[in-house]
């Protein structure tokens, strides 16, 4: 199983890169996990509006993959539940799982109504690139919980 994380430009700050890269490396012990840059912005370095940026996430995503959309307002998941998703994801053949990470002014309706699971980290906000970070720490998480290691306390 691959998963496959879009994301719309490159990571601003070098301490989450670091952390990202980090958490990438630690989880090629169990998995595939790869992160697909797609340009964030317009001509000129415009900004792009939360329907276009919607519209350039869905046309990236794989075809048949399974969409799971970063959402505030999404579903809470223990780290356990996660370890179970993982579970029932190879159980029943899935073969690519895509997350998509909204932009400053969230996600489109569109790709909201794509996903097939809208996952939230809390209630609170977190920049684009924290929730790089929470998502690839959460993913080694709960490859450590499937695999029964110490990580996880
Ligand atoms: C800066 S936030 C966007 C804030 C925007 N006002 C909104 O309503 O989504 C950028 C992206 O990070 C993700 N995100 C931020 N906080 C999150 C959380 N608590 N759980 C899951 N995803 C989150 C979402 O994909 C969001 O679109």
């Amino acid at each position: 199983m691959k998963h496959e994380i879009l994301l719309l430009g490159k990571i601003k700050d070098s301490f989450i890169a670091e952390g990202v890269e980090e958490y990438l490396k630690r989880l090629q012990h169990y998995t595939k996990v790869e992160l697909r840059y797609l340009k964030g912005k317009g001509k000129k370095g415009a900004l792009l509006s939360t329907e276009q940026e919607g519209e350039l996430l869905l046309a990236n995503v794989p075809a048949n993959a399974f969409v799971v959309a970063l959402d505030v307002q999404g579903k809470n998941l223990s780290s356990e539940g996660l370890a179970e998703q993982v579970i029932n994801w190879e159980n029943t053949g899935t073969r690519s799982v895509c997350y998509l990470i909204g932009g400053p002014l969230g996600l489109s309706p569109s790709l909201l109504a794509r996903a097939d699971l809208r996952l939230s980290f809390s209630k609170m906000t977190f920049t684009h690139d924290m929730v790089r970070l929470l998502l690839v720490e959460q993913l080694y998480r709960a490859y450590t919980i499937k695999a029964g290691e110490k990580y996880h306390k």
